[in-house]
């Protein structure tokens, strides 16, 4: 069957490599933008962000088995590759890379990545294998594209420090960009995990980003972090939130930080809600 979309999509490596290859003999800017669909605005942010300093745009759509941990919520991620497809040709990109499990993990598959640094804690607390799987992941994605530039949200905060000091770590020949976090005009910060909300749990959701710009703001006042954020851990919890970290950290290396004097500062919040597990930072 031939497609008539103007996007191409391919499944495998060596279609991708294929691809890439001839981009860069015409000597073009590639971007990639990896993704596990389910794509909405944030993603949009984030290949428009790609079409500015890039010629092509690849993303990928991979529900990546290795971050969930096997109670988490692989079988249930939101799976729509059809509008996601329309959703990345409107956004101008160029090609689209959807392998599936066994393109990307064949069998034998034994390596993974090691990580520290910004790994530590906060996610890693709550999802103590996590992080290797996303870093395992994006090197192979990173590798077999070899783009220019990628791109990740600031969404996912530790995520993005976690790649950057990935791609420095390991030499790999990329400029790894942070694109700030989309939200919806009440605050809440778009995510694929949004769908499991109830409409009385996603009426209580602006709560973490209304807590979190107040406690910034009364960073900003006090320098110091620790009041602050008790004062967000309160309304979280009283908006009807489950809290698996409120944190203050140092914006770049993650590390605690107990006051503006220190270094600039991040906010990050993870809070359950019902069966939904929701994230959100802010800078101070
Ligand atoms: N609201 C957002 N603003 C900016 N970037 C975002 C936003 N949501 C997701 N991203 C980024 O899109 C990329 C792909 O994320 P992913 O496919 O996991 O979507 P997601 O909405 O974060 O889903 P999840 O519910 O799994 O967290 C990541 O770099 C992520 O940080
Ligand atoms: C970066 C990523 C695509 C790796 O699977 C994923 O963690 C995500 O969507 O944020
Ligand atoms: N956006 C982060 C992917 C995950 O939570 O697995």
């Amino acid at each position: 069957m031939t497609s008539t979309r103007a996007i191409r999509t391919v499944h495998t490596v060596a279609a991708l490599r294929e691809q890439v290859r001839q981009w860069r003999a015409d000597g073009e800017r590639i971007a990639l933008v990896p993704t596990m669909g389910a794509l909405h605005a944030g993603h949009v942010a984030l290949m428009d962000a790609a079409r500015e300093k890039a010629d092509r745009v690849i993303v990928s759509i991979f529900v990546n088995p290795t971050q969930f941990a096997p109670t988490e919520d692989l079988s249930r991620y939101p799976r729509t590759l059809e509008a996601d497809l329309d959703k990345a040709e409107g956004a101008g990109v160029a090609l689209a890379f959807v392998p599936d499990v066994a393109q990307m993990y064949p069998e034998g598959f034994c390596t993974t990545i090691s990580l520290s640094g910004p790994a530590l804690g906060l996610e890693t607390d709550f999802r103590p294998t996590h992080f290797a799987g996303v870093a395992t992941v994006v090197a192979k994605l990173l590798i077999q594209a070899l783009p220019d530039i990628a791109l990740f949200g600031e969404k996912d905060y530790q995520q993005l420090q976690v790649i950057s000091r990935l791609a420095h770590d390991l030499d790999l020949p990329v400029e790894v960009v942070g694109v700030p976090t989309v939200r919806e005009a009440d605050g809440v910060a778009l995510s694929s995990r949004n769908v499991y909300l109830s409409a009385e749990e996603r009426a209580a959701a602006p709560a973490l980003y209304v807590a979190l710009t107040a406690a910034a703001r009364r960073i900003t006042f006090e320098a110091t972090t620790a009041d602050a954020v008790e004062e967000a851990h309160a309304a979280i919890i009283a908006a009807g939130f489950e809290l698996d970290y409120l944190e203050a950290r140092h914006a770049a290396t993650l590390a605690p930080i107990a006051s503006t004097m220190e270094g600039p500062v991040r906010l990050l919040v993870a809070a359950r809600i019902g069966s939904t597990r929701l994230i959100d930072n802010v800078a101070v």
